[in-house]
């Protein structure tokens, strides 16, 4: 990858800042847009990202600042890593500033609340670009690990075939594998939805209810994100691949991942709110659970997981009873 691919990440958090890395190490130039000016001087006098992560030395070639029209100026690729929630507003006042053709590539695993739209469409709809210009990066990626650079496979989701290739290319390292999908919206889905079994699998570890708990809830979680899919018109062996079967693994199985923890502490009895007091960085599933079972709703799907979460996190469900809820509905075959 010639040094001359320009960069910019926005968004200086956990993934931000290591996906930056994997680019910076992939031989791009990269620049790093922080919310915080104290945060931009301090990845850029010290080296590390000593608020997101801590000891981690970033490459020479990754720089950050506080000024989005400096971070977006002449980027071949402008990443976006702000909370899903917080995504249309940020990119209303970064638009005018993008560089003409530039590439948007989204990192967020969510769904927009109110619109149930996905974070490319969100993209689309207010940065006024056509698919082809709108990629997303996806799977098993927890951040601490990326940033350890120990290795993980990842999925490069993006219409154009061609645009694919290039981010693909962009983001290659030793490390960090990453394979290209046509079907984003599979892919979306896959990472916005393993957040809320995420939530689930953690809430069940944190009730101490084994792993038999663990492994059916896997299953019947990406059997109700396949139904999902389907009906929006995703590929279905893309939920059987790294942004669906893989990021469930990584997630369900890691103290690393937030959506886990967040899980866990309900699971073991933490109010709602001592949860999100603990909580320090963003546990997507806590806000998409609502906007993915609004799409289920839409599209007529049944998410029994999902709606359960719902019910424990939002609706104050106590999950015991959750729990015998969830297991006591009517006997089905496995395939509906
Ligand atoms: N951390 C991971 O391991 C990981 C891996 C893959 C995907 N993701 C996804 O990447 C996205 C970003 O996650 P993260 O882990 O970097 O989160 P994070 O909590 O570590 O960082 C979020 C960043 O967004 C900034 N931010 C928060 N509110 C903002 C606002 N209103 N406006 C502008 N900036 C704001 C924060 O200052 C911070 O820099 C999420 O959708 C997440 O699901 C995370
Ligand atoms: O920490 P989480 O739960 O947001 O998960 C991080 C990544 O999405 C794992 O692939």
């Amino acid at each position: 990858m010639s040094e001359s691919v320009r960069a910019a990440v926005f968004g200086t958090g956990s993934w931000g800042t290591a996906f930056g890395m994997v680019l910076a190490d992939a031989g791009c130039g990269v620049t790093l847009w922080a919310r915080r000016a104290e945060l931009a001087d301090a990845v850029n006098s010290t080296r590390t990202n000593p608020d997101y992560l801590p000891g981690v030395e970033l490459p020479e070639t990754l720089r950050a600042t506080a000024v989005p029209a400096e971070a977006a100026r002449d980027a071949d690729f402008t990443v976006l890593a702000v909370p899903s929630q917080t995504l249309r507003a940020n990119l209303a006042a970064w638009a005018p500033l993008l560089a003409p053709d530039t590439v948007l590539v989204s990192l967020m695993k969510g769904v927009e609340l109110g619109t149930t739209m996905r974070m490319s469409e969100v993209v689309e709809d207010v940065a006024g670009v056509g698919r082809d210009r709108v990629a997303v990066v996806t799977g098993p990626n927890l951040a601490r690990e990326i940033a350890s650079r120990m290795p993980a496979a990842a999925v490069v989701a993006c219409t154009d075939e061609t645009v694919a290739r290039r981010l693909q290319a962009a983001c290659h390292t030793p490390y960090f594998r990453p394979y290209t999908n046509p079907d984003v919206v599979g892919c979306e889905l896959g990472g916005a939805v393993k957040n809320v079994i995420g939530l689930a699998v953690g809430i069940a570890d944190g009730m101490g209810l084994g792993d038999n708990a663990k492994g059916s809830l896997i299953t019947r979680g990406l059997a109700e994100t396949t139904r999902l899919g389907l009906a929006m018109g995703a590929d279905p062996l893309t939920f059987a691949g790294l942004a669906g079967l893989g990021d469930l693994v990584a997630t369900c199985s890691s103290p690393l991942s937030r959506n886990h923890t967040f899980g866990t502490n309900l699971g073991r009895g933490m109010t709602l709110q001592e949860t999100i007091a603990v909580t320090r960085q963003t546990a997507e599933g806590v806000k998409s659970c609502e906007s993915v079972l609004d799409l289920a709703r839409r599209h007529g799907v049944d998410m029994p997981i999902t709606e359960t979460v719902v019910a424990i996190v939002h609706e104050g469900k106590p999950p015991v009873v959750a729990v015998k809820e969830l297991m006591s509905r009517s006997a089905k075959p496995e395939r509906h």
